[in-house]
């Protein structure tokens, strides 16, 4: 149990309703269907429906007082404030008692990469012994549990529960993904983060911000939150990509000090004399009083930036190169991330999370590196999410493909043949077959494929379902792609 005044200190009110001094919380939530007796509902004005039209119902089931952004008509104390997700960020904070406090946290934002540099981060970590917490787009682990996520960067309360339970369990370091779409709506507010890592901005999410630039701030808004460091004396870093348009924008606002890393001369963690093969790369890692060349078996250029983001990130946490260049060749690649699909058959599949233009040219750049003869790339574009990646997203498949397959991918709520059209306006004319059906499109592209020639399935990497309507059906690019491996001739 926690006084209602001790939660509300924390945030800033525009008035109070009722009595709040004696009332007592003993759980949070912003779902009045979970609402218990005792409970401090928040009500969220969400993106599809509205917090306070829960108000009541909140407070049929119980709730002691409300939080919510304008007055409401309920029986219960209530508090207005002027940002309710913002105020329910730090209200969890406290209810667990700051439990990202008592650990190491490293953030890592950015469009592309942030799954990959976070197993990165965590490989290392747990291979210099310690006990590690991460949260992403494919799932939280820590204590040797998994659990699938919802969200890239899970809602406040769900965030500080995990830190709650990472603490308990003795998770001591914990690396996470941070979205600007969490950044923007307050998700790790309250969050104290020792390193920040900015991989790279390119577009996506146009439907979310207004514009790149206000993208970028959205971004950046991680790096300003470095400043809230409740401890003195502790060690904190920003390890931004030098080589980045939009870096600028984070080193301005960066309130610790910051560490680049890249390719350029700009960078003073940097990867020099880069040789990328077909099995990997080498470069030389070149940090103040530091060369060392490494070798990794990760695909491309933008593979050679993540490990770098990763070991920036480390150094920036305090360990020291001794510790850290020893682990950079053996870092794994992560599922649907250039992931090859395993067969007999001299057809080569490589399955891929690319679900942006800049993604996209990325990895179709690293396989024209490796190709023998044909690319054909399978791809489409995820329904209610940014309109104008579409057209973008097939200019690139078209440029580095032989022949390249439209398909659904998550349609959501629109109807895929829609998406499809809007992917169409950005293909020149070169060879491309629509076939909406993703098995059957998968099916037809390792048929026309001979020996030697590259398959890439873009767009839904390690996801195991397609979401229909508001519907999750099973679907897994990788099993399909070994049933049509299967079926070869
Ligand atoms: C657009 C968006 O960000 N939506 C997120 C948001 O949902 P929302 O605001 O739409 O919620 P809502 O359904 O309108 O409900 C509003 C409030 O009413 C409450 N309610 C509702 C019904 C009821 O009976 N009673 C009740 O109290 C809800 O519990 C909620 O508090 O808050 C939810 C809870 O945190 C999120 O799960 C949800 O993410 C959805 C699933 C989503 O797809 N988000 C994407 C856009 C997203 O956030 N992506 C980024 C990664 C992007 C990237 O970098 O690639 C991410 O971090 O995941
Ligand atoms: N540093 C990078 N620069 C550009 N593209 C990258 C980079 N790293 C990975 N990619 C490409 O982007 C795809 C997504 O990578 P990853 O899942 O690591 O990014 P993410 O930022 O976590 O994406 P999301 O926001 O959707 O969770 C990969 O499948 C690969 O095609
Ligand atoms: N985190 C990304 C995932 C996109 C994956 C793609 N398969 C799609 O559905 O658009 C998003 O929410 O935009
Ligand atoms: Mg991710």
């Amino acid at each position: 149990m926690i006084s209602l005044h001790t939660i509300a200190s924390l945030f800033p009110i525009r008035k109070e309703y009722g009595s709040i001094k004696h009332v007592e919380i003993s759980s949070l939530s912003m779902d009045s269907r979970e609402v218990e007796a005792g409970s401090l509902f928040f009500c969220v004005p969400g993106y599809t429906v509205d917090g306070h039209d829960y108000a009541e119902s909140a407070v049929r089931n119980g709730a002691a007082a409300l939080i919510s952004d304008r007055s409401l008509e309920v029986s219960v104390p209530y508090i207005q404030v002027p940002d309710v997700r913002r105020a329910m960020a730090l209200a969890a904070a406290r209810f667990y008692e700051f439990p990202s406090m008592d650990m190491q946290l490293i953030g890592v934002t950015g469009t592309n990469g942030k799954t990959s540099v976070t197993h990165f981060i965590e490989q290392m970590l747990q291979e210099l012994g310690s006990k590690t917490g991460m949260i992403g787009t494919m799932y939280t682990r820590y204590d040797g549990k998994q659990e699938e996520s919802v969200n890239t960067t899970p809602e406040s309360l769900t965030l500080q529960k995990l830190f709650n339970d990472m603490r308990e369990t003795g998770v001591k370091k914990a690396v996470m993904e941070v979205s600007s779409h969490a950044l923007v709506s307050g998700r790790t507010h309250g969050t104290q983060f020792d390193v920040a890592v900015y991989t790279n901005l390119s577009q996506d999410h146009l439907d979310f911000h207004h514009s790149m630039e206000d993208y970028a701030r959205a971004k950046s808004l991680l790096f300003a939150q470095l400043g809230s460091s409740y401890e003195r004396n502790k060690q904190t870093a920003a390890v931004i990509n030098a080589d980045d348009e939009y870096s600028f924008i984070m080193e301005e606002a960066s309130a610790a000090p910051v560490l680049l890393y890249g390719l350029s001369e700009k960078a003073s963690i940097r990867a020099e004399n880069l040789n990328l093969q077909p099995g990997g790369s080498s470069f030389d890692f070149c940090a103040p009083g530091v060369k060392q060349k490494i070798h990794t078996a990760l695909p491309g250029k933008f593979s050679v930036y993540n490990v770098l983001a990763a070991a920036a990130a480390l150094y920036g946490a305090g360990y020291k190169w001794e510790s850290i260049l020893p682990l950079l060749s053996g870092l794994r690649g992560v599922t649907g991330r250039f992931e090859p699909v395993l067969s007999d058959v001299p057809v080569h599949v490589i399955v891929d999370y690319a679900h942006t233009p800049d993604s996209l040219k990325n990895v179709l750049e690293t396989i024209s590196g490796i190709a023998e003869k044909n690319i054909y790339t399978v791809v489409g574009c995820g329904g209610n999410r940014d309109k104008a990646k579409r057209p973008l997203m097939a200019e690139e498949a078209e440029r580095y493909s032989s022949h390249v397959y439209l398909t659904s991918d998550n349609p959501r709520l629109e109807k895929p043949g829609d998406i499809i059209n809007d992917m169409e306006k950005g293909m020149s004319g070169a060879s491309y077959t629509v076939v909406e059906d993703r098995k059957k499109a998968i099916f037809e592209a390792v048929k026309r494929a001979s020996a030697g020639d590259v398959v890439l399935i873009a767009g839904k990497g390690h996801e195991t379902y397609q979401e229909i309507g508001r519907e999750r059906f099973d679907f897994n690019d990788r099993l399909v792609a070994e049933e049509a491996l299967k079926e070869w001739e």
